[in-house]
């Protein structure tokens, strides 16, 4: 089976990928929806791609493109625990304080905003596609003294030196990361022995009706559904327009979902199950 993934090689999107498809061909892409796209047209079976961090909340580009473009389940999630590292060609590593600008992914450069402003006050730092596309534009620039947050793995195949380690902002610096796939046989329970499972829904409110989000939460308070998550993303349709996304801690089960869904339906509401699929916390400290 081939893995598409947000490349390039070393991210840490690929890290999660190596923890639970070891024996899969991985098959990088360089954007979340390239990598999206690719599952749509069957050119890998499964997508893996990041949906929301710890520090710094969700993914958007991941969270939009789900609901707004494509029509592909979540079937399974993997938490990663994410450590930063600041790294260079090894040509500057004794002038890294020096450096002219600083690349990495913008999660990754949030991650890290405090390291940043009292270690590299004043020094740019630039969004490039992936951590690891920030690392290998530095390896392909020792000419210039510039500096890449990115994970261990990424200095080893882009031979770099890691310059500061652990830059992140916060010790609990996690990320969930979203498998999707259109194959109805994938089972991810079955490979990796989860048993936790969670269920994504997308809920829309009717237009302009007082105390709608209120009428939403108790139908899932009344059957004691636990939330784990619950976040608005415009619409797109215009100022004010919103949607929610509900993550809750089960599977879809024959009763209390169903019926929380026919109840939101009869308030107005719009509901899509984005998915339901078993939940693994790799090496969680
Ligand atoms: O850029 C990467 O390496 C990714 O896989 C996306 C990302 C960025 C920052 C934290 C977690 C995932």
């Amino acid at each position: 089976m081939n893995v598409g993934y947000l490349g390039p090689k070393a991210t840490f999107t690929e890290l999660a990928v190596k923890k639970v498809f070891s024996g899969f061909t991985p098959f990088p892409f360089q954007t979340i929806p390239e990598c999206m796209d690719a599952v749509v047209e069957g050119q890998v079976d499964l997508a893996v791609v990041p949906l929301e961090n710890a520090l710094e909340g969700s993914v958007n580009i991941t969270l939009d493109y789900l609901t707004h473009v494509v029509q592909i389940p979540i079937v399974g999630e993997v938490t990663l625990p994410i450590k930063q590292h600041l790294m260079v060609h090894p040509e500057n590593a004794e002038n890294w304080q020096q450096v002219s600008r600083v690349y990495s992914h913008s999660h990754a450069i949030a991650q890290c905003y405090k390291f940043l402003h009292h270690h590299l006050k004043g020094v740019p730092f630039e969004s490039v596609s992936s951590t690891a596309a920030a690392a290998q534009l530095v390896k392909e620039t020792p000419m210039q003294n510039i500096a890449a947050i990115a994970n261990e793995l990424a200095a080893e195949v882009y031979g770099l030196s890691i310059v500061k380690r652990n830059i992140h902002d916060f010790d609990h610096n996690h990320t969930r990361f979203v498998i999707l796939a259109t194959q109805k046989n994938f089972d991810f329970a079955a490979l990796s022995g989860s048993t936790h499972w969670k269920t994504t829904l997308m809920v829309t409110l009717p237009s302009n009706q007082a105390g709608a989000l209120h009428q939403v939460l108790s139908a899932f308070a009344w059957r004691k559904l636990d939330l784990s998550k619950i976040e608005s993303r415009p619409m797109k349709t215009g100022i004010g327009n919103y949607f929610f996304i509900i993550d809750l801690e089960m599977k879809l089960d024959d009763v209390l979902i169903p019926g929380a869904i026919a109840e939101l339906e009869a308030l107005g509401c719009g509901v899509k199950v984005l998915g339901s699929y078993p939940s693994v916390n790799i090496g969680l400290d």
